[in-house]
């Protein structure tokens, strides 16, 4: 059976070394970092990891500003809150809860933040800088994936990795990540003819396809390590509802490493948020 890489473990060990920098630049230079977190509307998911964020915000020393506005808000009354939250110096870190309801244009939305404040790094200069060879604020979910990459492969160069999703927040972002590791890289999605093959020849998966159960026990190369990013709330025919990520779990038994779900990327993602708010405060009050 796969050893369990139990992401939660590994986010709570990042979440003491961010309160730890966190008291640092409190006493050494009388900082204390400030993330602005905005939730549009009342998706139920999005409340509870906007709440979960606010939490672990707090339990680690950062101030944070919540801002929840109504499902109908328009586009430039969002904007305008952006560009508020840009020039206010306690705030050091900016991110809007996707996704956001119709009317707005994530892309608009996206691309007022201060790219110096992106904390969720969607910004086009972040997503530049991470293609040009980093140095600026990396997206939570695939830093993630790497931490816990770095907790079970000693050597990278040279690895067949496969990533599977190719959306903007993980699979694009993740694969530069591998590249610049120096992996040997393929990118597929849910449309790549004969997947099972170039998965069979990976010693990195990392799927974030939001498809249950695409990845089967029989696409795994021996020993070869699963990062799975799908979350997926089912409801079976009993009426009870449990979270299924994109591996089929219960098959992995000849990988080397699988991350579970829940408990795996997901708590990653948040610790990750924390880190990136301390990265944007240190930047900005150098
Ligand atoms: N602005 C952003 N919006 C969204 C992001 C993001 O990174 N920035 N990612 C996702 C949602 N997300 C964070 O916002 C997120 C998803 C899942 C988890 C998590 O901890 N999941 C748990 C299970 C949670 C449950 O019980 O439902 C787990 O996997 O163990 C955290 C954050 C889309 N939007």
């Amino acid at each position: 059976m796969a050893d369990i890489l139990r992401g939660d473990v590994v986010a709570q060990r990042l979440c003491h070394r961010v309160t730890a920098q966190v008291e640092r630049m409190r006493a050494e230079r009388g900082v204390v970092p400030g993330l602005a977190v905005i939730l549009v509307g009342e998706d139920p998911p999005s409340e509870v990891y906007v709440r979960r964020k606010l939490a672990k915000a707090k339990q680690v020393g950062i101030r944070s500003f919540e801002h929840r506005l109504p499902a109908e808000t328009g586009e430039a009354e969002l904007l305008a809150l952006i560009a508020r939250l840009n020039s206010d110096a306690a705030v050091h870190g900016i991110l809007v809860q996707l996704p956001l309801p119709e009317q707005i244009s994530a892309d608009k939305v996206l691309n007022a933040i201060d790219p110096d404040k992106d904390v969720d790094g969607f910004h086009p200069v972040n997503v530049g800088r991470l293609s040009t060879g980093g140095g600026g604020l990396v997206p939570c979910t695939p830093l993630g994936c790497m931490m816990l990459l770095d907790e079970v492969v000693s050597e990278f160069r040279g690895r067949q990795a496969v990533v599977i999703g190719k959306s903007n927040i993980v699979g694009k972002p993740v694969a530069l990540l591998l590249l610049e590791r120096e992996c040997t890289v393929t990118v597929t999605h849910i449309h790549t003819v004969d997947l099972a093959s170039i998965v069979r020849k990976a010693d990195i998966v990392v799927v974030a396809a939001g498809a249950p159960r695409l990845v089967r026990g029989d696409w795994v190369k021996p020993g070869a390590v699963v990062i799975d990013v799908g979350i997926t709330r089912v409801t079976s025919e009993d009426g009870r509802t449990r979270l299924v990520g994109d591996a089929a779990a219960d098959e992995m038994d000849h990988a080397g490493v699988v991350t579970p779900v829940p408990g795996g990327v997901g708590p990653m993602t948040i610790a990750c948020l924390l880190g990136n708010t301390i990265k944007a405060a240190q930047a900005l009050t150098a």
